[in-house]
This record gives C-alpha cells, sequence and structure tokens, in this order.
C-alpha cells in the first residue's frame, strides 16, 4: 500500500519536473536572447538590482514555509542564467593567447636535469621534493623563501620549490604572502609524506635536551610531542636543515633539532627519537615555480589569485562562476593586502583544465574585470 502511494506522488513529482525543465529551458533561452542584446549594447551581464527585484517577488508569491528555499533555487538559476551569458559574451583574451602558446611550447616530457632553487640548506625537505621532481637537478639553496622566488624571477635558476600547505599544520602563509610580489607561474605540484625525527649529537641523551630548535611548521606538527617535555625552550629557524646544521655546530650538548631522516648522515647526528609529528599521514604540498607558462600535457589542476571588490556576495559571486561550469574547488585561502584595511586576497585551487573552451572563456571574463587577476599555472600534482 506505502509503495503504491510512494510510486504515485513520485509519479506527480516527475509530472511537474517535466513541467519545470520545459520553463527552465524557456528561460535559458529568453536569457542567452538577453545576452545578445548586452553584447550589442554593451551592457554588463550581472545586474544586481534586477536579481533582487525578483527574489523579492518570488518570496512574496510563495510564502512560508518554502519561500527560503525557492531563493535557494533562484539564486541558483541566475548562476546558471550567468554563466551561459557570459560564456556567450567571452571576448578572447591576452590570457587566452598565452595559454595556447604554453600549450604549445611546452615539451611533452619534464625535464629530468634543471638548476633549481630550494630554501634552505642540503637535507631540507624542499631538497627531497625536488629530487623526486627531477632526476638530476643542480640545487642553488637560498636562506629565504624571498630568495627562491627572486632566483626565479630573475632567471637565476630555471625552477623553484616551495611548500605552500601540510595536512596536519595547514598553509604556509609566508609563501602565499609572497605570491603577491613576484611574476611566477607554476608548473607541478608534489605532495610529500613528511616524518619528522628529534635529532642531537652522538653522546646527548633526551633527558639533556634543553633547546630545540627547527621551522616553525615542523614544530607545530610535533606540537604534542613537544607539549610532553618539560623546561624545553623552542625555537623557530629558517629550516629543518638549518636547524640540524646549528645543533651539528654548536658546541653546546644540551640542544636538538627536528628534521628528517636524511640530516642525520649529513650532519652526523643521532636520532632521539623517530617519527614524533601529530599524524602518521602527515604530508606537505609544494609548488615547482617557473618564470614562463609551462603546461604539460595532462594538466588537471589550476592556480589563481583573485583580488574581490568589498561588496555584498563578491565571493559568492566568483565561486558561482566554478559551480556553474561543475568545477571542484580545492582549496580556498585569504590572505590579507598589507597596508589595506581589511581587503583581502584570494588563492583558489581548481580541479580544471584549460583544454575546456567554457574555462578559457570563464578565465577571459575574469582577466577583464578590474580587479586583481593572476593565472599561476595549470598542472599536476605527483603524489
Ligand atoms: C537575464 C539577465 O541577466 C542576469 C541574469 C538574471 C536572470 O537570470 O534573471 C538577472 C539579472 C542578471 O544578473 C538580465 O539582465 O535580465
Amino acid at each position: 500500500m506505502t509503495d503504491i502511494n510512494l510510486d504515485q506522488m513520485r509519479q506527480d513529482i516527475d509530472n511537474i519536473d517535466e513541467k519545470l525543465t520545459d520553463l527552465f529551458k524557456e528561460r535559458m533561452e529568453k536569457s542567452l536572447e538577453i545576452a545578445k542584446y548586452k553584447k550589442g549594447h554593451k551592457v554588463p551581464v550581472f545586474s544586481d538590482k534586477r536579481e533582487k527585484e525578483i527574489l523579492h517577488k518570488v518570496s512574496e508569491q510563495i510564502g512560508e514555509p518554502f519561500d527560503g528555499y525557492a531563493r535557494l533555487l533562484f539564486n541558483t538559476i541566475f548562476d546558471a542564467s550567468r554563466s551561459c551569458q557570459n560564456n556567450y559574451m567571452a571576448k578572447r583574451s591576452d590570457l587566452a593567447d598565452r595559454i595556447e602558446e604554453a600549450l604549445k611550447e611546452t615539451p611533452n616530457l619534464f625535464p629530468k636535469k634543471a638548476v633549481v632553487a630550494c630554501q634552505g640548506v642540503a637535507g631540507s625537505y624542499s631538497q627531497a621534493a625536488c629530487e623526486k621532481l627531477f632526476e638530476v637537478p643542480s640545487i642553488m639553496y637560498f636562506n629565504s623563501f624571498e630568495g627562491v622566488f627572486n632566483a626565479v624571477e630573475k632567471g637565476l635558476c630555471q625552477y623553484g620549490i616551495l611548500p605552500i600547505e601540510n595536512s596536519s599544520y595547514g598553509s604556509v602563509g609566508a609563501v602565499y604572502d609572497l605570491m603577491q610580489n613576484y611574476n611566477f607561474h607554476i608548473a607541478k605540484g608534489i605532495r610529500l609524506r613528511i616524518s619528522h625525527n628529534l635529532m642531537a649529537k652522538p653522546g646527548t641523551a633526551l633527558s639533556d635536551v634543553k633547546e630545540i630548535f627547527s621551522h616553525e611548521q615542523a614544530l607545530g606538527q610535533c606540537g604534542d610531542f613537544l607539549k610532553e617535555l618539560k623546561d624545553v625552550k623552542v625555537t623557530v629557524v629558517e629550516n629543518t636543515a638549518i636547524a640540524a646544521k646549528m645543533v651539528a655546530e654548536s658546541d653546546r650538548e644540551d640542544v636538538a633539532a627536528i628534521c628528517s631522516k636524511e640530516c642525520a648522515d649529513l650532519y652526523g647526528l643521532d636520532v632521539l627519537k623517530k617519527q614524533i609529528q601529530l599524524s602518521d599521514n602527515n604530508y606537505t604540498r609544494f609548488i615547482c615555480i617557473s618564470k614562463k607558462m609551462e603546461i604539460y600535457p595532462g594538466s588537471n589542476k589550476i592556480s589563481l589569485i583573485l583580488s574581490l571588490p568589498h561588496t555584498p556576495r563578491s565571493l559568492y559571486l566568483a565561486i558561482s562562476k566554478f559551480a556553474a561550469l561543475g568545477i571542484n574547488l580545492t582549496k580556498l585561502e585569504s590572505r590579507p593586502i598589507p597596508g589595506s584595511d581589511f581587503e583581502f586576497m584570494f588563492y583558489f585551487d581548481l580541479d580544471a583544465s584549460v583544454y575546456s573552451p567554457e574555462l578559457i572563456n570563464l578565465l577571459s571574463e575574469m582577466e577583464s574585470q578590474p580587479e586583481t587577476f593572476v593565472f599561476l599555472g595549470c598542472y599536476t600534482e605527483v603524489i
């Protein structure tokens, strides 16, 4: 009996959906007609006033308890309608030409050899990421992340390796902030499993340790282990391998470093405690940056930087453009713009590829807006 009723009710829903689908198609065709008018008369796609009027009318007409749901539905309809208009009206941009050129000029295979900038000294996790990406890299080390960006922008190194995010401790804010100041592209990404160790000079016991050196991220990833230690000072240095080197060169017997196990051989240190990070599944994502845009075959991730106007719904409207194309947003990072009044730069990672004409149209449209828009690259992430 229940099943028969359910079947009947579903049949009713099917009948309603049929009418809705026909009406939706009719509405989208009308929206496209409006796009033709807008293109001819140079009228912008988005009209906040018109959308608000429709939402108000719809809410009044439908009343409680469905008015909130109706607004949700109509906002989605507007997203689809605007996306269709934008796709129709898109002008080919300079970015579209640069992407096409990069697709033509990038070789099929990622290079085996290159001069690559890494932050820190030998034994750093950046070195491990670099050696996973390139078979025979010539690595140049720089004290700071800024040095890596500089070396690539000035052409001193073909590529640079930078950590951007850790699975347990989050984004590397310093690298995101520097992205605003340099011209570069992302050619590849790599995800590296990170295992931290406490290391000291041979003869130092865990109970002797009074000061631990490491990078801020590594210290954060080992927070639980550090909390257990009593009367131990924690000191932040630029890099985990720099910490290992400092400990090895120190004449003190009460210092230790948190670093990779490769540092043991390199700097003659002993492991006091293995695997001290919060989680066994501890990964860091690195980007490999280049000066020129390079897009290797099969690239399926896109990174963008956007500044958005300080107006209601501006972030929603940007995200809805990706949603309307069915694009998965895998990361959204926001960082304050220095010197501004709480204005932010947004960093988007998308599961998307430049082989899609709709996406090229969307990127072209975004580039034509007055706000900052930077296409960082289309690449694959090696796991
Ligand atoms: C269809 C138009 O373009 C956009 C889409 C709207 C819609 O789908 O109803 C409304 C306003 C605009 O943001 C229009 O300007 O009328």
